[in-house]
C-alpha cells in the first residue's frame, strides 16, 4: 500500500510506527543509529484519556532528544492504532505545515462521526462534512459573508452589543461570564438573522446552541465513544445494557435539530411579512429567490450554513474571553499594560473603536496571547487522509485521522519565545514572532476556522473596552480578602477554563 517513491530521511527517522517496523526491509530502510526508537504507543488502551496533548507534546520532546534531533522542528509524528483507526499525531509546525497546507488536497477530508453525526443529527454542520462538493457549497456560502472585508460589516454590530456588555457588567459584575455569552450569542445572532429572538439570557435558541455545543465537546472527543470506534453499534437498539450512549444521544439530537430548523424558519416567516432585518440568512434567501437555475437543496445549504455560524460563532468566543478573563486575574501586570497603552490612545474621555487598533498592538498581543496560552482546541479538529501518503519515510494511509498539536506548536519557543505557561503578551511585540491565528489556533489549510477575522474583531473589541473600563481582580472573602480563583482546563475536543 505504500506509494512509489517515499521520500527517505537522511538517517533522521524518530520514531517508527508499529507497522512500519514490518515495512522497513521493503522500503530498504535501515534503523537509523543510535538505540532503536520504541512504539510508543500500541493501542486504544494506550490512549491518554485527558489533556492527551501534553502527553504527545512530551513524548515529541521526550524522542526528540532520545534520537538525538538537533532540528528546532523535530518531524515529530505519532501513531496509535485504535481498534484498525489509524490516528496520526503531528507534533511539529513543518509537518503541520506539509500536510495541512502544501498537501492539502489530500488532507482537507473529515473522518466518519457515527455518534456526531448518524446519530446526534450534527450532519448540518460544516465542521463535520466529509470534503467534497457538498461541503464546498457549504464553504462557499460562508466565505462569501466572512472573508475579512466582508467582516468589517459586522464591526457596527460587535460594537453596538460590546457597548451594553459594559453596562450589564457594571450593573452586575459578578455575573461576568453569563454577560459574555449574552454578548456573544447577540452579535451572532444578530449577523446570522436571529436577532430579533433575543429576550433574555435565557433565549431558547442560545440555550439550544450551548446544549448543542456542549453535546458536541463531549461526543466528538476522539475515543469518548465506543461507537465511533466500532461503527456498527449505531445500530444496537436502546434498550440493551451497554447501549446508553443511544439514549444520550436522542436526548440531543432535538437540541441539535432544532437548533437548526427553528430559527431558521422564523426568519423565512419574518421575510414573508416583511419585517425581518438583512442579515447573512436574508441577503443569501433574496438571492436565491432571484436566481432561475437554482440546485433544489440550495435553500438547505444555506440553513445549514447559518446554524454552524451560529454554533461556532459564540461558544467559542466566550470560551476564549473566559480564558482572558482568567489571564488578567493570574497576571495583573499585564492587566495594567493593558490599561497604560488604553489610556494613553484613548485618554479616558471615549470608548474604543476598531479604528483605534493600530494604536493598540499591545492590546491585539493580548488577546492573542490568550488563543496562544491555552488554545481552545488544543489537538485542532481532525481532518482526514484521502489517499495513501508517506512523508519522510512514515506512511499514512488513506482514511487515517490526522492531528495537528496546534497546543504543542503554540509552544515552540523558536516562534513565541521562551517562559510559554506565562501570559505574556510583550513576547509578541519581539520581531519574528508568529501569529497564533496561523499557528494553529484556527486550525489548518482548507478547512481553517471560517470565521477567524471576525472572531479576532469580536475579541479586540471586547479586550479593548472591558479593561479600559474594569478592573479584573480576583473576588474577596466575607473580610475583604483577596481570594485566587479555583479553576481547572476540561479536557476533550475544547479545552477551556471552569471555575
Ligand atoms: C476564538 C474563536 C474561534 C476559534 C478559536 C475557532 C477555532 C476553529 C478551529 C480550530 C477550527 C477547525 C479548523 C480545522 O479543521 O483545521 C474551526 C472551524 C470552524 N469554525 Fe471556528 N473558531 C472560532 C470562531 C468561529 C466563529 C466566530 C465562527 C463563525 C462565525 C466559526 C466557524 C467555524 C466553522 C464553520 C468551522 C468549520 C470549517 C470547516 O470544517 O471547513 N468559528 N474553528
Amino acid at each position: 500500500r505504500l506509494l512509489s517513491k517515499p521520500r527517505v530521511p537522511k538517517g533522521e527517522l524518530v520514531h517508527i510506527f508499529p507497522y512500519q517496523n514490518s515495512l522497513l526491509k521493503e522500503l530498504g530502510l535501515r534503523l537509523p543509529p543510535g538505540p532503536s526508537p520504541k512504539p510508543i504507543i500500541g493501542n486504544a488502551l494506550d490512549m491518554p484519556k485527558y489533556f492527551e496533548w501534553e502527553t504527545y507534546a512530551k513524548y515529541a520532546k521526550q524522542y526528540g532528544k532520545h534520537n538525538n534531533i538537533s532540528s528546532k522542528e523535530s518531524p515529530f509524528i505519532f501513531y496509535l492504532d485504535v481498534f484498525g483507526t489509524p490516528l496520526v499525531f503531528l507534533n511539529s509546525r513543518r509537518m503541520v505545515h506539509e500536510l495541512f497546507e502544501r498537501r492539502s488536497s489530500n488532507y482537507s477530508d473529515r473522518t466518519t462521526f457515527p455518534m456526531v453525526v448518524d446519530l446526534m443529527g450534527f450532519g448540518w454542520a460544516m465542521g463535520f462534512q466529509r470534503y467534497g462538493e457538498w461541503w464546498r457549497r457549504h464553504r462557499r456560502a460562508m466565505h462569501n459573508k466572512f472573508h475579512p472585508s466582508a467582516a468589517e460589516a459586522y464591526k457596527s454590530i460587535q460594537i453596538k452589543h460590546t457597548r451594553d456588555l459594559l453596562r450589564r457588567l457594571h450593573k452586575a459584575p459578578e455575573d461576568f461570564i453569563k454577560h459574555i455569552r449574552h454578548t456573544a450569542g447577540a452579535i451572532i445572532m444578530e449577523v446570522v438573522g436571529y436577532d430579533i429572538h433575543i429576550k433574555s439570557e435565557n433565549d431558547p435558541y442560545i440555550h439550544a446552541a450551548e446544549e448543542a455545543m456542549n453535546a458536541a465537546g463531549e461526543a466528538a472527543a476522539p475515543g469518548r465513544f465506543m461507537v465511533d470506534m466500532i461503527p456498527w453499534m449505531k445500530y444496537i437498539p436502546e434498550w440493551v445494557p451497554g447501549a446508553s450512549f443511544k439514549k444520550q444521544a436522542r436526548i440531543w439530537r432535538k437540541y441539535i435539530l432544532d437548533m437548526a430548523d427553528l430559527p431558521f424558519e422564523h426568519v423565512k416567516a419574518q421575510m414573508a411579512n416583511g419585517t425581518a432585518q438583512p442579515s447573512f440568512t436574508s441577503t443569501h434567501l433574496e438571492r436565491l429567490a432571484a436566481t432561475n437555475d437554482a440546485p433544489a437543496d440550495a435553500e438547505q445549504v444555506i440553513k445549514n450554513t447559518a446554524a454552524v455560524i451560529f454554533a461556532g460563532g459564540s461558544d467559542t468566543t466566550v470560551k476564549t474571553l473566559t480564558t482572558f478573563v482568567l489571564a488578567m486575574v493570574l497576571f495583573p501586570d499585564v492587566q495594567k499594560k493593558v490599561q497604560e497603552e488604553l489610556d494613553a490612545a484613548l485618554g479616558g474621555v471615549r470608548l474604543p473603536e476598531f479604528e483605534d487598533m493600530t494604536a493598540l498592538p499591545y492590546t491585539i498581543a493580548a488577546y492573542k496571547e490568550a488563543m496562544r496560552w491555552h488554545p481552545l482546541f488544543p489537538m485542532g479538529v481532525a481532518h482526514a487522509a484521502t489517499q495513501d501518503d508517506v512523508i519522510d519515510g512514515y506512511f499514512i494511509p488513506k482514511g487515517a485521522i490526522v492531528f495537528g498539536n496546534s497546543w504543542f506548536l503554540l509552544r515552540e519557543e523558536a516562534d513565541f519565545g521562551p517562559d510559554m505557561e506565562k501570559f505574556d503578551p510583550g513576547r509578541f511585540m519581539e520581531s519574528g514572532r508568529r501569529d497564533p491565528g496561523q499557528t494553529g489556533a484556527f486550525g489548518y489549510g482548507r478547512r481553517v476556522c471560517p470565521g477567524r477575522y471576525m472572531a479576532e474583531n469580536s475579541l479586540f473589541i471586547a479586550v479593548a473596552s472591558i479593561l479600559q473600563n474594569f478592573d479584573i481582580t480576583p473576588a474577596r472573602d466575607s473580610s475583604g480578602k483577596e481570594v485566587m480563583p479555583e479553576y481547572e482546563w476540561t479536557s476533550g475536543f475544547f479545552s477551556y477554563v471552569i471555575a
